[in-house]
């Protein structure tokens, strides 16, 4: 393990780090939202990883937000508890007994495990829900699936209030209504795209468990308009778990996000992958009118 260490190329990490300066500068002051899904987290040195990664871009100047999922976390808790769970069209039927079990992990378990490892690594985070200074406001997505909510009002100051303070605020899916006592679950992907919106962030990164939107071909495309989007959903190459996904990135740049990225969150460091160098990763979905290169 030690001679490994001392084998490692220090004059390549050196100039890592000079050639991601350009990158750095762009990003200075850029709000960057980051959707983090459950089937992304992995274990303990994977979410160490990805906190490190948070921890670097707040370092260089970028205000990220972390909004989580925990989609297979709700899994594990309904189980033990006994209570059955179904999906219509990618988002979770919720009735009263769910929707307490979705506060408690979403709210609970998996926020103050992403903060904690913020923290961990020497940033400074703050967990909240959408209840939180009425962060997100919704109403019922749709009566099937009982307390879904679409997010219908934002109010996004206490995330800038959080940046100015240098901390990292990290959102669990979870909203009020606008009757009091009300409370919400809002799907991972849908209210990172609303909280992107509202802030007109620079990039919105989704990170799930593929490398990326794939063609016909079952290749990543890197580049992608909306219209390219709109195309490949009719003709059914964009399926299940992907449409909330792609839906999401078309509704955030009609808001005004400058691009969004779908992005495989297992590989290691891949925010960084994607913000800090040439490479770029996963699909990117940007507006025709924006020059085609990543800016
Ligand atoms: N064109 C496509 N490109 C990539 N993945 C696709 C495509 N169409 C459907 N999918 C499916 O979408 C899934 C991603 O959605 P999902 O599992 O809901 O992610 P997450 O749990 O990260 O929110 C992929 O694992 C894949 O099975
Ligand atoms: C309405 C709805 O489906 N909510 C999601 C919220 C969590 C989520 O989105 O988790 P992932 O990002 O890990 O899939 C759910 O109950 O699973």
């Amino acid at each position: 393990m030690k001679q490994q260490k001392m084998n490692r190329d220090w004059i390549a990490t050196a100039r890592t780090l000079n050639e991601a300066l350009p990158y750095m500068q762009r990003y200075t002051g850029a709000v960057v939202v980051v959707k983090f899904g459950g089937n992304a987290m992995g274990d303990d040195e994977a979410m160490a990883e990805f906190a490190r990664d948070i921890v670097l871009m707040r370092q260089v100047g970028v205000n990220p937000v972390v909004v989580h999922g925990g989609g297979p976390m709700i899994n594990d808790m309904l189980k033990r508890l006994n209570i059955e769970s179904r999906f219509v069209r990618g988002k979770r039927v919720t009735d009263k007994a769910t929707v307490e079990v979705v506060e408690m992990v979403l709210t609970g378990l998996v926020n103050k495990r992403i903060v904690q490892a913020i923290m961990d690594e020497g940033g400074r985070a703050v967990g909240l829900s959408g209840k939180d200074d009425d962060l997100i406001v919704c109403e019922a997505d749709d009566p099937e699936l009982g307390f879904v909510g679409r997010p219908t009002e934002l109010n996004v100051q206490v995330l800038r209030d959080l940046f100015s303070a240098g901390i990292i605020p990290v959102v669990a899916p979870v909203a009020t209504g606008t009757e009091a006592t009300e409370t919400y679950n809002v799907n991972g992907d849908t209210a990172a795209g609303a909280i992107a919106g509202a802030l007109k962030a620079d990039r919105l990164l989704l990170l799930t468990d593929v490398s990326g939107v794939k063609n016909a071909e079952g290749e990543v495309v890197t580049a992608m308009t909306p219209e390219d989007v709109r195309q490949m959903t009719s003709d059914g190459v964009i399926a299940g778990g992907m449409i909330p996904k792609t839906e999401t990135a078309l509704k955030a740049i009609e808001e005004g996000v400058r691009a969004v990225v779908i992005l495989d969150g297992r590989v290691p460091n891949a925010c960084l992958l994607e913000l800090f160098t040439e490479h770029g990763a996963g699909s990117l979905i940007r507006s025709a009118e924006l020059p085609p290169v990543r800016t």
